[in-house]
């Protein structure tokens, strides 16, 4: 679906990611963890065609994807950050937005974005302005946004790291149970292993930009690696 070859970023004349390789099949979600400053939401930035990388080529779903990627490709694309960044209307035209741009009739529009609001436990505030939302409501909000264009390939850049723990316990289990039920091929990125354990089949751990492990998260955990690698593990071990 989305493969990197030695995938190089430099930025005002530091090297942020060195030689990444990358592969993401259909269905998979796969995560990238490390501690701050590692590189991770620089990888995901290179991932989703929102930096191009100063060197190395990615393809989509087989195809090299040129410097200048299309609107073709970015539209089969969707990303969630860590702020919601809903636009300031009301929560269902947030969640119609990107259907109306793709051109969907008005009543495909209302039964998808009710049937994604309803996945994400928000369909009660549909008629809500999104400025009036919680935290973790409008983070709610933006992945039934993001899952309701049906993404080939969707990306999770902290989705929780805003909210308190059991507003993101919460949504770590509905998130877990959607993508029980799609089969969404994503990319999550967090520093929690916790997130990654539970919602992803395979992980990349970076640290100071390299990938220095990859494997099934419960591997990870379990096989020893560098020094650091193990020290930024153990915080999650016990
Ligand atoms: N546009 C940029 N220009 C210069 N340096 C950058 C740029 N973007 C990121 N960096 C630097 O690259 C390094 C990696 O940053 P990145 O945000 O990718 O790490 P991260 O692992 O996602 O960290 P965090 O968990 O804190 O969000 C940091 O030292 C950051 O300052």
């Amino acid at each position: 679906m989305l493969e990197a070859q030695e995938i190089i970023w430099i930025q005002n004349h530091k090297t942020i990611l060195k030689n990444i390789d990358f592969h993401l099949l259909p269905g998979e979600c796969v995560g990238l963890i490390g501690p701050n400053g590692s590189g991770k939401s620089s990888l995901l930035k290179i991932l989703a065609f929102l930096e191009p990388p100063t060197s190395g080529q990615l393809y989509f779903q087989g195809q090299a994807v040129p410097k200048s990627v299309p609107l073709t490709i970015r539209r089969k694309i969707a990303i969630v950050f860590q702020e919601s960044l809903l636009l300031n209307t009301g929560v269902f035209n947030n969640v119609a937005m990107g259907l109306k741009i793709r051109g969907l009739p008005k009543e495909r529009i209302r039964e998808k974005v009710d049937y994604w609001l309803e996945q994400f436990g928000v369909i009660h505030l549909s008629k809500q302005s999104a400025r009036s939302l919680s935290g973790g409501e409008a983070q709610r909000v933006s992945l039934a946004r993001a899952f309701a264009i049906e993404p080939d390939v969707l990306f999770l850049d902290e989705p929780f790291s805003a909210l308190d723990a059991p507003t993101k316990e919460g949504l770590r289990i509905d998130l877990a149970k959607v993508f029980k039920s799609t089969q969404a091929t994503t990319v999550l990125v967090s520093h929690d292993f916790k997130d990654i354990a539970h919602l992803t089949n395979r992980a990349l751990i970076l640290l100071n930009g390299e990938v220095v492990a990859q494997g099934p998260p419960s591997e990870l955990l379990k096989n020893s690696h560098k020094e650091e690698v193990d020290r930024f593990l153990a915080h999650f071990s016990s």
